[in-house]
């Protein structure tokens, strides 16, 4: 891989991004990156985010001949550089034709959605394994896979990665011989412009809430919509979820972006149709749903959804109607990426994803649910899917909120506590700098006492197993939010936790031993 200065200046111009430019020593750069710590002989180094001058000084101690940055830092008269008006969009385009441009050899699918993007991922990839015997590269928050070995499969940093590292692991699927990528496609990407100038056969939208307000994040949910939604001008084929919040807007700026031909959209919901009332093309329709599994139909409603061929029962291991939807959204996506109806059938059926919905049986206490709900959305949704179930009697819910982030979430789980929960014990979930206490507080603020009894006890694993020891055999008790995390964020430090369903299990086991 190989990239010289010549070619940079040309493409940075076509995008209107170059400044200005200085031809140095070196003209043919061997390796890119952002990282001091990464450089080697002959590397183009950008410039970006929290800088610092002393990191370019280094780089090119260490090997750096070429830097692209949005100023001047450093003028020795022997290193190249390029000034840029966005080096964030000068990086993706420029790590583009570093490495090869792997995108035109593979059949890509972004996801993004508040929720259900990770699930819909690894339910697109089930599909396409079965189809392109295991040829599908993934990059999720949970792992990243570029190949078939194990050394292939990654855990993510991001959940969609930096530009340079998101070609980089592109070219090595192509060079493993991945067809297929399936990537979640976050808003902060399309802030910070990682996949700028990416294109993606096919784009997924599931839905949009609050969450990611705040000061990291994005300033008002106006730009949250907005950075999601440039996910549709940047897609071949869009599929759109009916059923979320905000979908008016969501389907008219799709409508401009794709033609008609191009636009796929499903619903849960009966006798509906699209706000310019269009017919919708796929219907979902729940046949049965359990704890434990979820089956349903899909119809399709117009010629477009039936050229598909689509139509028929699924059955998934992940519960829940809205992974339902998540999965028609994989279906529709795989089968515009050549799989058939019956890998769409074969593939699903076993797709199970860490700490989505995961369960731990016991004989006394009820079922234990670990799940990533981490939001008012998803918290809501899993609370009313587990309530819709007849055999459940009380809900018992472990849940804490996050310091320093998603500040909104508190008053969601609140809420969503309020609605659906009998029983919360508040706990500690990556508190950072801030006092897991005083943000439990936060949350109680919002419960209603009278429906809910509320306990505090910040140590989570000693929350989840007065949980377990609570519950009778009817109940349910939810670990939520944590998901398959390793680690407890506190004061800047990861500090290492066994994991909920790890807890759970160990808890389960020492409760049946003593019987
Ligand atoms: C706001 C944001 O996008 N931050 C990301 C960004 O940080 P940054 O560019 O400021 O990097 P930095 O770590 O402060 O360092 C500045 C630069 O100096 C370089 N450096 C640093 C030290 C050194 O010795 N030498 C050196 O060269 C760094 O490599 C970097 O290029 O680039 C870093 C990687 O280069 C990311 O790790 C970091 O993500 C932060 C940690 C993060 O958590 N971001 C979240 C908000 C995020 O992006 N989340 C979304 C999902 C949200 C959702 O669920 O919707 C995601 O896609 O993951
Ligand atoms: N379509 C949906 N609507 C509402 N809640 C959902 C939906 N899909 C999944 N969830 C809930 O959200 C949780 C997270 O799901 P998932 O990891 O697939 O989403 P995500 O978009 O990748 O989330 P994040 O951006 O927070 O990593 C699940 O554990 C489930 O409780």
């Amino acid at each position: 891989m190989a990239i010289n200065l010549e070619d940079a200046q040309i493409l940075l111009e076509e995008h209107h991004l170059l400044k200005e430019q200085f031809n140095g020593r070196k003209y043919n750069f061997k390796h890119v990156t952002y990282d001091s710590r990464q450089v080697e002989q002959d590397t183009l180094f950008f410039c970006k985010g929290n800088f610092k001058k002393e990191y370019l000084t280094d780089a090119i101690d260490h090997g750096a001949t070429g830097y692209v940055a949005e100023e001047k830092y450093v003028d020795d008269g022997q290193t190249s550089f390029l000034i840029v008006t966005d080096v964030q969009k000068a990086m993706a385009l420029l790590g583009a034709a570093f490495y090869g441009y792997p995108q035109n050899d593979l059949f890509v699918i972004g996801i993004t959605g508040t929720k259900g993007k990770t699930t819909s991922s690894y339910f697109a990839k089930g599909i396409l394994d079965q189809m392109t015997a295991k040829r599908t590269a993934l990059f999720s928050t949970v792992n990243r896979v570029v190949g078939q070995r194990p050394e292939d499969t990654f855990k993510s940093n991001l959940t969609t990665p930096e530009s340079l590292d998101l070609f980089h692991d592109m070219r090595k699927a192509v060079d493993n011989g991945m067809t297929h990528l399936v990537m979640e496609v976050s808003s902060q990407a399309y802030k910070k412009n990682r996949v700028y100038g990416l294109h993606y056969n096919v784009g997924i939208f599931l839905n949009i809430s609050p969450d990611h307000v705040g000061e990291n994040e994005h300033p008002t949910f106006a730009d949250y919509l907005f950075c999601k939604e440039q996910i549709l001008a940047n897609s071949d084929y869009c599929i759109l979820n009916v059923d979320t919040e905000h979908f008016k807007d969501i389907y008219y700026a799709a409508k401009s972006d794709v033609e008609s031909e191009r636009l796929l959209t499903f619903t849960h919901t009966d006798n509906q149709t699209l706000p310019d009332e269009n017919p919708i093309d796929v219907q979902i329709e729940n046949l049965q749903e359990t704890l434990l599994d979820s089956q349903f139909k899909l119809h399709a409603l117009t010629a477009k959804a039936k050229d598909l061929h689509l139509e028929g029962t699924y059955s998934i291991t992940i519960p829940g109607d809205y992974n339902e939807g998540n999965a028609t959204a994989a279906i529709i996506a795989s089968i515009l990426g050549n799989a058939t109806q019956e890998d769409a059938v074969q593939g699903l059926k076993h797709v199970k994803v860490a700490g989505r919905m995961e369960m731990v049986q016991t004989k006394n206490h009820g079922l234990v649910y670990i799940d990533y709900a981490h939001n008012y959305a998803s918290l809501h949704a899993l609370l009313e899917f587990l309530k819709a179930q007849r055999k459940v009697e009380r809900l018992i819910v472990v849940v804490g909120s996050t310091g320093n982030k998603g500040v909104s979430r508190r008053e969601g789980f609140g809420k969503a506590i309020s609605q659906g929960a009998d029983v919360a014990i508040l706990t500690s979930d990556d508190p950072g700098y801030e006092d897991p206490m005083k943000i439990a507080q936060e949350i109680d603020q919002y419960i209603d006492h009278q429906r809910v009894q509320v306990f505090f006890e910040m140590d989570r694993a000693t929350a989840i197993k007065r949980a377990i020891e609570m519950g009778k055999p009817n109940d349910v008790v939810v670990l939520a939010g944590k998901g398959e995390d390793k680690y407890q964020k506190i004061n800047g430090v990861d500090t290492p936790y066994p994991n909920d369903l790890n807890v759970a299990k160990n808890i389960v086991k020492g409760l049946e031993d003593e019987q």
